[in-house]
């Protein structure tokens, strides 16, 4: 997961290959609240990992159900059964919908005494006609804040007061399905002895969700009458069972953003979407139709879904939104790539989501510089047919994972410019890897995958402040002297002397060379050999197998496989001047003999390795001399490269200004 502050996505081209959806949202967090109100065991397989599923873990902990982590896309829950609820319990559900809505209803029917919160968007989420629904019904639940919203207590120590069961309970169904699938999973436990009937008043919104609702309580033993979608009933003597064990399917909201990208750029076989199929039970799936409706050549069956671009530009589409209000999102960003204005009705529902996402999608899509008009429940989009209608935008997020998704689908812009998408890590929300999901399918414009390039002698700090910008960055880091270093263990280890005479034998181990960089350790074949790598006199040994050319051009291939999305940041001599020769950023880094003779000294002081400052000076020396004379790829500034000394700056600093040239090199406008 990308955890910078923005990720910067380069110009899109093409996309491919094969994904795999994280488990939906909706059905993972309505299961894991059936198990823990069922009697036994329920093993819930590929659930979704995820912040919203996390709050309702711990939630369901804290109230005494027992969560056992099996594996990461595993987890057996012991439910309460017949059994009260720990209480008290303070519940935090941080900006979980399907958490608060449903766990408010199941506690208020319970024994306790519990207070729900999140985070301060959550307190702006409407929950009013849930509370008074229960109110209805005689249970004590309070706002603790503003009326109408989160945080709720319920305070039933004392006992849950007699329920009023033989009227219908009335809730309202235009604002959030989510009250109506709230009641129909909570009121199973007052159905004892009579039916429960639910009413809904109102037009219903997002019927699809009350199916998998229905689908999910069936799962668990609860049969609910449906007489259309108005009134609901619960038969009397429902009760909860485990069906021991569940898989929870793919988020068919989630796949709608490689349906979409399947449609813009989907070459070859397309894009295949494993986890989801045409016969998927959650109504986004519905967004498929939408999808072939605006061009795309969408394929399915059981579980996957292969979409490939068909019509180019996409069609307009005029379409009430109303059963797929989730993933019409994707429908908005989609439609700038059409051939005409495109129109999305009857999503009012988006004003009270993550966030008000009407306004949020209208402000972002203009800042890419497109033509959008904003209704109360509807959206105008004017497509950008024109590569020069296109501007690079900074996408703010507003914490709304869904529109950091959507609109990564700008990059695929004619225009190839980058989009940056702040805070990328509120994908967290659904789909933690989404990025990483995107850059294993899509494909960079030739040339747009960006390098940062930084060169300099020995202990110059080169390779401390490059890892340092590619995290700041989310891009990936060679360290190309542990490439040298690692050809160099390699030879030492198959007992070559790093001698002319022996070049042939150590470009033949350059070339094969079974290197494996993980997080902070580098391995050779099955052998961690980070310390080994570091040693002075591996660097030294690595120092003279790089004047040879033959093991240059052996390290050739590896050192540009790293030029991947979303960018690179890689170290050097000749990463500049050989390697990367078109990085739209060299920096050759410098600084004083004495200076860096100190760093490496204390370097090897801080890992217990005992050296002296005079010969580490007098050794880098005589490293930096060897690496500017020899005849290939000498060590050198690039002629473009920017020259930065830092003998008299912190890393923090050195960092900074790296940073600052890369901002000035993006056609983002400042920040005003
Ligand atoms: N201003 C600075 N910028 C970068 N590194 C610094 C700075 N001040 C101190 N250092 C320290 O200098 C030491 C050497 O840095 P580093 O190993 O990154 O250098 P290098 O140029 O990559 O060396 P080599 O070429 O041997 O791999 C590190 O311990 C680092 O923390
Ligand atoms: N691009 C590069 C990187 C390194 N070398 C040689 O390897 C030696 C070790 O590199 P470190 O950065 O890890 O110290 C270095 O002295 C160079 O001789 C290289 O040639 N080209």
């Amino acid at each position: 997961m990308y955890t910078t502050d923005f990720l910067d996505l380069p110009a899109l081209r093409l996309a491919g290959g094969s994904v795999r959806l994280p488990g939906s949202k909706s059905i993972s967090n309505r299961v894991l609240l059936l198990a823990a109100l069922s009697e036994g065991t329920t093993e819930v397989h590929d659930l979704l990992a995820s912040d919203d599923t996390a709050v309702m873990l711990d939630a369901l902990a804290a109230i005494g159900c027992t969560v056992e982590h099996v594996d990461a896309r595993t987890v057996r829950i012991t439910g309460l059964g017949a059994r009260a609820p720990r209480s008290p319990a303070k519940l935090f559900l941080g900006n979980a919908g399907t958490a608060m809505r449903p766990l408010t209803a199941a506690l208020a029917l319970m024994l306790g005494d519990f207070t729900l919160s999140g985070v301060p968007r959550m307190h702006e989420r409407p929950i009013g006609d849930l509370v008074d629904a229960l109110r209805q019904l005689g249970c004590a639940i309070d706002y603790l804040g503003q009326p109408g919203y989160p945080p709720l207590s319920i305070a039933q120590g004392g006992g849950v007061p007699p329920l009023q069961l033989a009227a219908p309970i009335q809730v309202r169904g235009d604002v959030s399905s989510q009250f109506l699938t709230a009641l129909l999973m909570a009121l199973p436990l007052a159905a004892r002895e009579q039916d429960v009937v639910i009413e809904v008043v109102g037009e219903l919104i997002s019927k699809p969700y009350i199916e998998i609702t229905l689908a999910l309580l069936a799962r668990f033993g609860i049969a609910v009458q449906r007489q259309g979608w108005q009134r609901f009933t619960i038969a009397a003597g429902s009760r909860y069972r485990s069906p021991g064990s569940i898989h929870v399917e793919a988020d068919a909201s989630s796949a709608s953003y490689f349906i979409a990208l399947g449609a813009l750029a989907g070459s070859g076989d397309g894009v295949r979407i494993e986890g989801v199929g045409l016969d998927s039970i959650q109504g986004d799936i519905r967004f498929v139709d939408a999808a072939r409706a605006m061009g795309a050549q969408v394929d399915g069956g059981d579980n996957w879904l292969q979409v490939r671009r068909g019509s180019w530009p996409l069609k307009a589409i005029a379409l009430d939104c109303n059963h797929i209000p989730d993933a019409a999102m994707t429908l908005a960003v989609m439609a700038l790539y059409a051939d005409g204005p495109s129109l999305l009705t009857n999503i009012a529902s988006w004003r009270v989501k993550e966030t008000d996402r009407l306004a949020a999608m209208a402000c972002e899509l203009r800042k890419l510089g497109a033509t959008v008009e904003e209704g109360a429940d509807f959206l105008r989009v004017d497509p950008l047919p024109a590569a020069a209608d296109w501007r690079a935008a900074r996408i703010h997020t507003y914490d709304d994972h869904r529109i950091a998704m959507c609109f990564s689908l700008a990059a695929f812009n004619p225009a190839r410019l980058p989009v940056r998408i702040e805070d990328p890590r509120c994908v967290a929300k659904t789909f933690p890897d989404y990025f990483e999901a995107l850059f294993s399918v899509a494909q960079a414009q030739s040339g747009a995958v960006p390098v940062i390039c930084i060169d300099g002698p020995t202990a110059s700090g080169k390779g401390t402040v490059a890892s340092l910008v590619a995290q700041r960055l989310g891009y990936a880091f060679l360290d190309s002297g542990a490439l040298y270093r690692a050809t160099a263990l390699a030879a030492a280890r198959a007992g070559l002397v790093m001698e002319p005479g022996n070049e042939a034998a150590i470009a033949v181990i350059a070339r094969q060379l079974p290197i494996r960089f993980d997080g902070e350790r580098i391995w050779l074949a099955d052998e961690d050999v980070s310390e080994a790598l570091r040693l002075e006199a591996t660097g030294a040994d690595a120092s003279r197998i790089s004047a040879m050319a033959t093991v240059r051009t052996a390290l050739l291939d590896l050192q540009h496989g790293f030029a991947r999305l979303p960018g690179l940041v890689a170290d050097g001599r000749d990463m500049g001047t050989v390697i990367f020769p078109t990085a739209p950023l060299k920096v050759f880094m410098t600084a004083s003999a004495a200076c860096r003779a100190e760093r490496r000294h204390k370097q090897l002081i801080s890992k217990g390795i005992d050296a002296k400052i005079d010969s580490l000076r007098a050794d880098l020396e005589a490293r930096d001399a060897r690496d500017q004379s020899r005849a290939v790829a000498p060590l050198k500034p690039a002629q473009d490269a920017l020259l930065l000394d830092n003998s008299t700056l912190t890393i923090e600093e050195t960092v900074a200004q790296v940073l600052a040239w890369w901002q000035e090199r993006q056609p983002f406008a400042p920040v005003g």
